[in-house]
C-alpha cells in the first residue's frame, strides 16, 4: 500500500469529531469482517508475465453507465459533509476530473441534482450514479427513481445486504445516532408519507425480495446495479432479475460480521455469472496492488468507500483527487510489472495463494 494511503486515516482522525471518525471507519460486531477484507488481500500474491512487449497501456473499462478511465470507482458512502463542508460536492467533482464515476448514496449530505451538477462542472460528460435502499413503502423507492433520472444519473445501485442496520459497536459506546444541526439526508425530503419539507428516515427491511426489484426494474431504463452480493445462487438470480451488473460486497464489514472477505467471495460469484453481466468489487481495497488482484479474480472495477472519506477529511476535494491519482500510478505500475497493456491481460493464473500456492504446484 501507498504509504501516504497507509496514513490517511491518522490524517483524518486528527481532523475528524472521533464521533464520526468511528462511524467511518468502524465495522459490525467483533469487526472481524473490517479486518479481513484488507488482510485477504495480504494473502494473495501476482505472478508476473515475463517479455509481453506491451509498450502502452490504457487502464480504462467500459460498464453500464460509463466509462471509467481507470478500474476504480467511488463507493456510495452516507454523510460526506461529516467528513467535510463541501461534502459530496467535493468527491463529485474529484471523480469526475480523475474520470471516473461517484456512487453518490441516498444517505448523501447533498442532493443528488446538486451532486450531478458539480461533477458536470469538473468534466462535462462526468457519470454519476445514484445509490439506494429499495424502501418497503414502493412510492417512495419510485420518487427516488425518479429523482436519480431527473439528476441526470448514468445508472442505479440496489443495496441488498442491509435487510436490517448493521450494530455498531463503536456507535454504541460513543453514540453516533444523529447528524448534527444543519446537515441531512437531502435525497429524502419531500417524499410521500412525510410532511412537507420534512426529511424521511432510511428504512431497511427485511421484508423487500426480488419482486421490489422487478418493478423498480419497470420504473427505469436506467441500467440497475445489484450491490452487496456474496452468494452465487444470488448472483445468478440477479442476472435473471435484469440487473445490469454486480457488485461483490459485504458492506465494507458493516453488515454481517459472519460474511468472507469480500475478494475471497469474488471468484464464485465470477463464475456463477459467467460473463453475462459485469462484476465490481469493493471492500478492503487501499492499493493499485489490490486493483490489480481483484481484477486478475475477475471485477470488472472496484469500489473504494473509506479512503476516499479520509482523503476529503483530510484535505478536501484535492484530498480526494489524491486517492485517486496514487490508486491510478500504483495501479498502472502494477500492470507494467505483469507485462500488461489493459485490463484484460490481468487473468485468473496470475493469482496464487500466499504460503502454499507455489509450494503446493511443486508438492
Ligand atoms: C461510513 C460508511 C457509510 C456507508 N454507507 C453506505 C450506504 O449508504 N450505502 C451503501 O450501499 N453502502 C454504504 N457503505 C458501504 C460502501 O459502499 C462499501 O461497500 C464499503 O465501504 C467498501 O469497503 P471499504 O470501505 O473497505 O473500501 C458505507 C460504508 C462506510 C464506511
Ligand atoms: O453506515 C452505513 O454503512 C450505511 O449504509 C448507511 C445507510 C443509511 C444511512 C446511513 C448509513
Amino acid at each position: 500500500m501507498s504509504t501516504w494511503i497507509a496514513g490517511l486515516p491518522e490524517q483524518a482522525r486528527a481532523v475528524l469529531d472521533p464521533v464520526h471518525y468511528d462511524y467511518y471507519a468502524g465495522g459490525v460486531g467483533d469487526e472481524v469482517v473490517l479486518g479481513e477484507n484488507e488482510a485477504a488481500f495480504r494473502r494473495l500474491a501476482l505472478l508476473p508475465r515475463v517479455l509481453r512487449g506491451r509498450s502502452e497501456r490504457d487502464l480504462s473499462v467500459e460498464l453500464p453507465g460509463g466509462r471509467l478511465d481507470l478500474p476504480v470507482l467511488i463507493a456510495p458512502t452516507a454523510f460526506h459533509r461529516l467528513a467535510h463542508p463541501d461534502g459530496e460536492l467535493a468527491t463529485a467533482r474529484a471523480a469526475a476530473a480523475a474520470g471516473t464515476v461517484l456512487v453518490s448514496g441516498v444517505a448523501a449530505t447533498v442532493a443528488i441534482g446538486e451532486v450531478v451538477a458539480a461533477a458536470r462542472s469538473a468534466a462535462a460528460d462526468a457519470s454519476v450514479w445514484f445509490q439506494l435502499y429499495p424502501q418497503p413503502d414502493e412510492d417512495v423507492t419510485a420518487c427516488l427513481v425518479e429523482r436519480a433520472e431527473r439528476a441526470g444519473c448514468a445508472a442505479l445501485v440496489v443495496t441488498a445486504d442491509s435487510p436490517v442496520f448493521g450494530r455498531h459497536r463503536r456507535d454504541a459506546e460513543h453514540g453516533f445516532h444523529d447528524l448534527p444541526a444543519g446537515l441531512a439526508a437531502e435525497n429524502m425530503r419531500d417524499l410521500p408519507g412525510a410532511p412537507p419539507g420534512g426529511v424521511r428516515d432510511i428504512e431497511m427491511s427485511p421484508s423487500v425480495s426480488w419482486a421490489h426489484l422487478d418493478r423498480l426494474r419497470e420504473l427505469t431504463s436506467l441500467p440497475v446495479w445489484l450491490k452487496g452480493v456474496l452468494h452465487p445462487a444470488d448472483a445468478v438470480l440477479a442476472v435473471e432479475h435484469g440487473m445490469a451488473g454486480i457488485v461483490v460486497s459485504n458492506h465494507g464489514g458493516r453488515q454481517s460480521d459472519l460474511a468472507p472477505a469480500a475478494v475471497e467471495a469474488l471468484p464464485a460469484v465470477v463464475d456463477a455469472v459467467a460473463g453475462r453481466v459485469p462484476v465490481v468489487l469493493d471492500g478492503g481495497v487501499r492499493s493499485g496492488g489490490d486493483v490489480a488482484v481483484a481484477l486478475a479474480l475477475g471485477a470488472a472495477a472496484v469500489g473504494v468507500g473509506r479512503p476516499v472519506l479520509w482523503g476529503l477529511a483530510a484535505a478536501g476535494e484535492p484530498g480526494v483527487a489524491r486517492v485517486l491519482d496514487v490508486l491510478r500510478d500504483e495501479f498502472d505500475h502494477v500492470l507494467a510489472l505483469c507485462g500488461g497493456r489493459d485490463p484484460a491481460d490481468l487473468t485468473r493464473d496470475l493469482v496464487v495463494a500466499r504460503g502454499t500456492g507455489v509450494f503446493a504446484r511443486c508438492g
